[in-house]
């Protein structure tokens, strides 16, 4: 199964980076990760928040295959613990999904029709994490469930 994880947004600050780089290298020894950035529609006056959040929707509807599951990062989806998350990796992967996207959306959130076709809303916890910080805290989430998965000396319950 391969992941993609894609951002809305901006390039990441450096900090940020820097700390995707550390877990995409040793994610390397587990799955087939990529980090694509979606950039933001530009906020023209005529556009409200809605609009362009559609239009950002359109362009994304637009790269996603039929196939692809969907899982959308949003504060008030499903929360579930490291060892939950890398159960659904592995049922994921036993289902024979080819491609996982991970969408996390820019400063407006993701828009509603994203949402209904995403297959899985997920919550990093109930508070509301600027979506720069939820590239570096998921990708570190998504070596931390491959270590379980994988009984690597990381994770400690
Ligand atoms: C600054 S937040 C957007 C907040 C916005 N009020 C909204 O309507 O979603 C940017 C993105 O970061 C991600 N995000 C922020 N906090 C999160 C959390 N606690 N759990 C999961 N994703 C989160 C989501 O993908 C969200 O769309």
């Amino acid at each position: 199964m391969k992941i993609q994880l894609w951002s809305i947004g901006k390039e990441h600050d450096p900090y940020i980076r820097e700390g995707i780089a550390v877990f995409q290298k040793r994610l390397q020894h587990y799955v087939d990760f990529e980090v694509k950035l979606i950039p933001t529609v530009k906020q023209a006056a005529s556009l409200s928040v809605p609009e362009l959040k559609k239009q950002e929707a359109k362009i994304i509807m637009d790269l996603l295959q039929p196939t692809d599951f969907l899982l959308a990062l949003d504060e008030k989806g499903k929360m579930m613990t490291t060892v939950q998350f890398a159960d659904f990796l592995q049922q994921r992967n036993n289902a024979g999904t080819r491609q996982l996207i991970i969408l996390i959306g820019g400063a407006f959130g993701i828009d509603q029709s994203l949402l209904q076709r995403a297959q899985l809303q997920m919550s990093l916890s109930p508070l509301t994490f600027p979506h720069q910080l939820v590239r570096l805290i998921f990708t570190e989430q998504l070596y931390r469930a491959y270590t379980v998965l994988n009984r690597e000396k990381y994770h400690h319950q």
